[in-house]
């Protein structure tokens, strides 16, 4: 019986998934048994069982009801199935409250965080949100588009607050949990109930997607007066949000002006040299090595986002590990081409044109001596883009925009700091970024 049970939801992830993805993650597991209504499964390591847990697994959601019972699946890593058992006893640490504690990815922590240009100031923020003293209540407001790492570390400031704090206590959800909680409260006539409950059981709020509470007005208006009475009580909260708190449509005064008071700090796309500090992290943490060749191809051709070169080398280990053969650039290259297709490269040229194209200016402006900021302001984001995009140097970057290296540097830093405050430049960098990406992939 329980093995017809995975079987089918075996077959439930040939149907959801691609080929590719299949053979990689989820032919290598394996019907271990079960406990009552618990499937065990073996797969080859943790980082294996973490993965499926995060990826495939909710694929499951609506299919584990089945033959009048609810099953549960438990991947038991076979190297470390002995460890894995003992972390499996989650012992509370303090007696349990209204608000239980968070259940945060275990491996959302600062130590697996690597820290680049693109998101220093964030990380920053919440390291001191997590380590130091508050000597009065604060906003802190985490913004980043999607896979960029705002759940990593608004997870690894509340798990490193608890460290130091054991007795704290810290609300982890979503804008739409909160929302139904707040709809739980109104049926309930349990309002002020709910707010009793955030005043005496909350030390911390970390909300998620703060742009999900676009439109849902009483929600909002009930965030509005939870925000005042913890930090009235010099509370900490802390929002992610892929938009500004002045670009999420609908949100009324009273709720935007308390996230625009906060400390907001943005998550931007990971530079080169942080995408090459991501991969040797991500690989060593499946114990591997990886080839410095290797580590660069990979930087230059996966330029998504997080969640990409994770995927790319999580792929990479499994493909090296189920073949036999060691990590090696054939390899990284059918992982990449399966990832995103076979690349082309962005070259400078490319970045011109397309800059040109957007603008309205001619490649001879770009390269004129002119001052105009109808032609300065696109050669500043054409070399922002050829730093982000390109190996090339400064010098070279230079040298193609009739500079030296200096103004590229300064072009470079100029642009990067305008992304985190204007929201239309950074609209604008992100449609130029898809247009130079759409043209690396030949069709
Ligand atoms: N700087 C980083 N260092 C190491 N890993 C990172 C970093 N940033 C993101 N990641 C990893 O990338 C993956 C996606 O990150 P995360 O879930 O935090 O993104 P997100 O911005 O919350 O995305 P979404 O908005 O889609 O929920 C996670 O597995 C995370 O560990």
């Amino acid at each position: 019986m329980e093995e017809k049970v995975w079987e089918s939801l075996k077959e439930v992830w040939r149907q959801r998934v691609s080929p590719s993805s299949y053979e990689v993650w989820i032919a290598p597991l394996t019907f271990a048994g079960a406990e009552g209504d618990t499937l065990l499964v073996q797969c080859p390591n943790q980082f294996f069982a973490s993965w499926i847990r995060e990826h495939y697994l909710p694929l499951l959601k609506d299919h584990l009801a089945q033959g009048g019972r609810r099953w549960n699946l438990r991947l038991c890593p076979v190297e470390e199935e002995r460890e894995a058992a003992r972390g499996q006893l989650h012992l509370p640490r303090f007696s349990p409250t209204e608000i239980a504690r968070p259940a945060f990815c275990q491996r959302f922590t600062f130590e697996e965080f690597v820290v680049g240009a693109c998101n220093r100031y964030a990380h920053a923020a919440c390291w001191a949100a997590a380590n130091e003293e508050p000597n009065h209540s604060r906003i802190l407001y985490v913004h980043a588009p999607a896979g960029l790492g705002k759940s990593h570390l608004i997870q690894a400031l509340g798990q490193r607050y608890l460290e130091r704090r054991p007795k704290a206590r810290v609300c982890y959800l979503t804008a739409n949990d909160f929302t139904a909680q707040v709809v739980r409260a109104i049926k309930n006539d349990g309002l002020d109930d709910f707010k009793r409950r955030y005043r005496e059981s909350c030390d911390v709020l970390m909300l998620e997607e703060a742009h999900c509470f676009a439109g849902r007005e009483r929600t909002q208006s009930e965030l509005a007066l939870a925000l005042d009475i913890l930090l009235d009580d010099g509370k900490t909260v802390v929002f992610t949000g892929s938009q500004l708190p002045r670009e999420i449509p609908k949100v009324n005064d009273q709720l935007r002006s308390r996230l625009a008071g906060g400390l907001i700090t943005s998550i931007n796309p990971p530079d080169t040299p942080t995408r090459r500090k991501i991969i040797l992290r991500k690989a060593a943490s499946q114990g591997v090595d990886l080839d410095p060749g290797v580590v660069d191809y990979l930087a230059r051709h996966l330029q998504g986002d997080i969640r990409q070169i994770e995927g790319a080398v999580a792929g990479l280990v499994a493909k090296s590990s189920l073949l036999r053969e060691p990590v090696n650039m054939d390899l990284a290259r059918d992982v990449v081409r399966e990832l995103v297709g076979e690349a082309r490269e962005i070259t400078l040229e490319a970045i011109g044109e397309v800059i040109c194209r957007y603008y309205q200016v001619s490649c001879e402006d770009l390269r004129s001596r002119s001052r105009r900021r109808a032609v300065s302001w696109p050669r500043q984001v054409a070399m922002y883009l050829a730093r982000r995009f390109t190996e090339d140097s400064l010098e070279a970057i230079g040298r193609h925009f009739n500079r030296d290296h200096a103004t590229v540097l300064h072009s470079v830093k100029r642009i990067t700091a305008q992304i985190q405050e204007k929201g239309k430049l950074r609209r604008q960098v992100e449609f130029l970024t898809e247009q130079l990406q759409s043209r690396r992939w030949k069709a």
